[in-house]
Parts: C-alpha cells; sequence; structure tokens
C-alpha cells in the first residue's frame, strides 16, 4: 500500500490543479475550554495542519465540476465528532442544492470516542443528507482509503453508486485491534482488506490514488451524460432472416464460440466500467454489470454472461440480486438500462433455492416491469425459463434472430409432455420459442438478421446489435416518461 495520504494531498493529487475551493467554515469548539479533550484538539490541529477530521469544498476532475468530502487521518485518526459531521453534512446537502456529483474519500477510526454518544448519532444525519442526495439523481463515488472503519464505513463509506478501495487497505466495522481486546484473539486475517471486500461483491474496484481521478472522470462522464438529449442515430436497414427453424435456432444459440455480453460491450461500447457483485456480500459472475456508454447514449447494463454459465455454474440468486442493483442504480440515476439474455436456465441447487431463487426471479419482474427508466431488452441468445424472463419486461425487447425464449429448456418441456428429451426439437416448435414467433405474438419489437455464422463473423454480428442498441436508446430516452411507462404497462398486460 502507498503512503497513507493526508485528506489535502489527496484532493490535490485527484482534482485539476488548481480548482480547488475550500468550503470550510471555521468549524465549532466542540470542547470544554480547559479539558483534556480541548488539549487534544488543539494537538490535532498543530498535528495535521487542518481545524477537524475533515475538509470539504469543490473543484473540477478533468474539467468536470464535483464537491469532494475527505477525511483527515492526522486529525484523531479521522474521527468523526460532532463538528466534523456537521461540517459532512451540511456539504453533502450544498452539493446536493448545487446539482453537484459528490467524491467521498474516507480514512477513518470512527465515531470519536472522546465525544461518544451525542457524536455516534451523526451518522444518521449523514446518512439522510447522502439519501437526498441520490434521490436527486445525483451521483455519490466513494474511494475508501487505509484504514476506513467503524461508523464511517457503516455510513458514508458504504452508500456509494460505485465504491473503490485503495489498494491493500484495511476497511472493515470494528478496528482489530478493538476486536482483539474485547476477545482476547486476533481477528482473522486478511478479511478486514480492500481486495477481499472486492471478492464479496462490497467494492466495484480497488485502484491506485493516482488512478483515481481518471476513474471518477469516467464514472461522472457515464452517470452524467443522458441529461442531454442525443440525436438519433440511423438503425440497421431491416435485413431479410434466414428460414432456420426454432430448434436450429436453440443449437445455434448453445455454440460455444457465439459471442456473449462480454464480446457485444468490448465492440459496440465506448465506456465500460464494471461494477461489482450486489454491493451488499454476494458477487455473482453469471451476472454481468456495468455502466456503458454507446455512441453517445449512456445507460446500465445488466447482461447474463455465457462464458460463466458453463459445466457446473449457472444464474443463482445472487446474480439476479446484482441485476436489482442495476435497476435501482437505473432508477435513481435516471439512466436507460439496457438487460441481455443469454442463459441455459437458473441454477437448479439447495443452495439456490435456500438462496431465494424464486423469489428474486419475481422481485426482478415486479421491479422490471415497473421501472421508471427507459429499459431495453436485448434477447442474445439462449431464453431459458424465469431467469431469463426475470431480463425481459423492458420497453423495447429486441432479438438476434437466433435467441430464443421458452419456460424450459426445450429437453425438460419434452420430458414433461413426452418423458423423451429427444422430442426437443418437435417440442420447440410447439410452444414458440423462436424469434419469428416472438415477433408475431408481440413478445420482441425488432428482430436483427445473424450472420451465416455468429461465432465465425463475430464482428458483423455484434457491430449490428450494437448499430441498433445506439439507435434504439436514442429513440426511448425521448419519449415522455407517463407515455412510456403507461405504453408498457399495457403492452406486459395484453401478453401471456
Ligand atoms: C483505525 C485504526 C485501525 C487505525 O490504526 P492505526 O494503528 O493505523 O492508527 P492508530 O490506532 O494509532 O490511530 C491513530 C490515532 O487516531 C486515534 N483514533 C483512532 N480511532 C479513533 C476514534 N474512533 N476516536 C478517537 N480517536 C481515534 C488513535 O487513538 C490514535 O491516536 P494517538 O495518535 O493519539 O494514539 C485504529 O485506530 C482503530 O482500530 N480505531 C478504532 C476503530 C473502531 O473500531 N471504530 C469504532 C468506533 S464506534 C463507531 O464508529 C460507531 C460504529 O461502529 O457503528
Amino acid at each position: 500500500m502507498s503512503r497513507r495520504l493526508g485528506a489535502q494531498e489527496l484532493i490535490d493529487r485527484v482534482l485539476d490543479a488548481g480548482s480547488w475551493v475550500s468550503w470550510d467554515a471555521e468549524a465549532d469548539e466542540p470542547a470544554e475550554p480547559g479539558s483534556a479533550y480541548a488539549a487534544e484538539l488543539a494537538a490535532a490541529r498543530a498535528r495535521a495542519g487542518t481545524d477537524e477530521s475533515i475538509i470539504t469544498g469543490r473543484g473540477t476532475v478533468s474539467g468536470r465540476p464535483v464537491a469532494v468530502v475527505a477525511s483527515e487521518f492526522g486529525f484523531l485518526g479521522g474521527s468523526m465528532g460532532r463538528a466534523a459531521s456537521a461540517r459532512l453534512h451540511d456539504a453533502v446537502r450544498r452539493a446536493t442544492r448545487e446539482g453537484l456529483p459528490l467524491v467521498a474519500a474516507p480514512c477513518s477510526g470512527g465515531t470519536r470516542m472522546q465525544e461518544g454518544t451525542p457524536a455516534f448519532l451523526g451518522m444518521v444525519k449523514v446518512a439522510a443528507a447522502i439519501t437526498a442526495h441520490r434521490g436527486a439523481g445525483l451521483p455519490y463515488l466513494v474511494y475508501l482509503r487505509h484504514p476506513t472503519t467503524g461508523g464511517v464505513f457503516a455510513s458514508w463509506g458504504s452508500l456509494g453508486h460505485f465504491t473503490a478501495a485503495e489498494p491493500g487497505a484495511l476497511v472493515g466495522f470494528l478496528g482489530p485491534r478493538v476486536f482483539e481486546a474485547l476477545h482476547g484473539r486476533p481477528f482473522p486475517e486478511g478479511v478486514q482488506t480492500a481486495e477481499n471486500l472486492l471478492a464479496h461483491g462490497l467494492l466495484d474496484a480497488v485502484i491506485e490514488v493516482d488512478d483515481l481521478a481518471q476513474v471518477a472522470s469516467q464514472v461522472l462522464d457515464v452517470l452524467m451524460a443522458p441529461r442531454e438529449v442525443v440525436p438519433v442515430p440511423p438503425g440497421l436497414p431491416l435485413e431479410d432472416l434466414g428460414t432456420a427453424d426454432a430448434w436450429e435456432s436453440v443449437e445455434r444459440s448453445r455454440r460455444p464460440d457465439r459471442p456473449g455480453v462480454r464480446d457485444l460491450l468490448r465492440r459496440a461500447a465506448d465506456v465500460v466500467i464494471p461494477l461489482s457483485g450486489t454491493a451488499q456480500g454476494e458477487v455473482d459472475d453469471t451476472m454481468l454489470l456495468c455502466l456503458a456508454r454507446f455512441g453517445t447514449t449512456s445507460c446500465v447494463v445488466l447482461g447474463q454472461d455465457r462464458r460463466h454459465q458453463s459445466g457446473t455454474t449457472s444464474l443463482g440468486p445472487a446474480g439476479l440480486r446484482e441485476a436489482r442493483r442495476g435497476m435501482s442504480l437505473a432508477r435513481e440515476l435516471g439512466l436507460p438500462l439496457v438487460s441481455v439474455i443469454d442463459t441455459a436456465g437458473a441454477e437448479l441447487s439447495r443452495a439456490a433455492e435456500e438462496g431465494g431463487l424464486a423469489g428474486e426471479i419475481a422481485r426482478c419482474l415486479a421491479e422490471l416491469v415497473v421501472l421508471e427508466a427507459p429499459t431495453l431488452c436485448l434477447m442474445l441468445g439462449e431464453g431459458a425459463g424465469g431467469g431469463a424472463l426475470a431480463l425481459l419486461p423492458a420497453d423495447r425487447v429486441v432479438a438476434a434472430e437466433h435467441s430464443w425464449l421458452s419456460p424450459l429448456p426445450p429437453e425438460g418441456a419434452a420430458a414433461i409432455l413426452h418423458r423423451d428429451v429427444g422430442r426437443a426439437a418437435e417440442v420447440a416448435a410447439a410452444q414458440r420459442v423462436s424469434t419469428r414467433d416472438l415477433l408475431d405474438l408481440g413478445v420482441v419489437d425488432r428482430v436483427v438478421a445473424e450472420p451465416a455464422d455468429a461465432g465465425q463473423d463475430a464482428e458483423v454480428f455484434c457491430d449490428r446489435l450494437a448499430l441498433v442498441l445506439q439507435h434504439e436508446l436514442a429513440v426511448l430516452v425521448r419519449v415522455d416518461p407517463r407515455d412510456r411507462l403507461r405504453d408498457r404497462l399495457e403492452r406486459y398486460a395484453r401478453l401471456g
């Protein structure tokens, strides 16, 4: 881990040179004059060079205005007393009033022990101010520095739309030394580290301080972009679809070299910012969640990733919870949502049942169908069962020619109907799973013709889909939100 940076040093490394303007008035004096605490505060001020454990203000990152709040660890371990919480609270509210995105860089031992319970309660107003900031559709980015603990991690450190941490940083709830003193044994090694939290879906990235400006500016470019209405790029001219039957499509969709959501993003998106996990302690690689920009339109993408659904891994409840994180991001930030269906079916296991798979499918359907944000579903390949349907109910549904949608894998349906998986092709046709049928049924709005071999011609396949995506997104964001939602609800009321 790099040397611990002071608050001002960090700000100078991240913001454009000369852009920093402090918002801090003189901090309140929380200590009784002449008390031991007053002496500690005076010593902390002299040592840290700041008047409190937090500094706030505004500046620019790559030219974009941002509000910044940063802890000063040199001031009583970055701990939060009443004056620090009041300063943070005021800065968050000012950022909201001024319509500025907010970047927070905590580094703290949590609530200031010298001030006890009255200071502890400051976590509540800070959480309330951040909720109001997010509620105003403004981004909140968090960079957890070494060390971030206690009530700071448990309030403003854990409420980001996007959360990154410093490599090797100690990030945890109770400080390890406090744990050992209380319990007489050391806290397990390697748990309270940035890297471990990343692996558990609690962080989106671990990045060096020197990369923070670039990452923050990319994230903000994507998050702040949709407020501009962009010209609609030309759509793809309608091309003749081939004559493949449903079963041929099923077989084509299962070819190992068929492009998946990652290939599509690599080729089609101008910017991709991966997010990791649910932000609540789960990761599922079968669901890809990211912020992306296609042409000039930014969106949240959640996509079933075929590369991670092979052999023993399939889409589980955590993947669907990750999808719901994407839905709330889109709702809060007013970003369009692109959902990508490509699954051979959700996980069938004890863990999935006990983890609430069916409930997660229900919650995805329920949230997606009424989501305020513009929504676009792309059927990319396989589309088996509730795990696929969970990402379907969008304003517009675009399908690659050989994608399909069915209540079970066709072999499963054949087993139910005929006790014979060998009759899967016949059942696929009868169940109307092909895109031709889905177009007739009004499930799909547009089918994109595929090259003769999507695996061989991955570029053509992805480029065509990208053109359609860009076009559809640009059209969608122009529609009045009330009309869009009403049309969507009417559409899904007609289906099924
Ligand atoms: C954060 C740390 C891991 C950092 O360890 P380091 O060895 O790097 O640094 P350190 O311990 O020497 O700390 C530097 C200085 O900051 C002071 N310091 C640290 N945390 C403090 C706090 N919460 N209140 C008041 N002072 C604090 C230390 O006493 C020390 O002062 P000096 O230099 O004078 O010796 C450790 O300080 C720590 O465990 N702090 C407590 C973390 C914690 O459990 N917080 C919960 C608080 S309750 C809370 O926040 C509410 C909640 O949990 O919900």
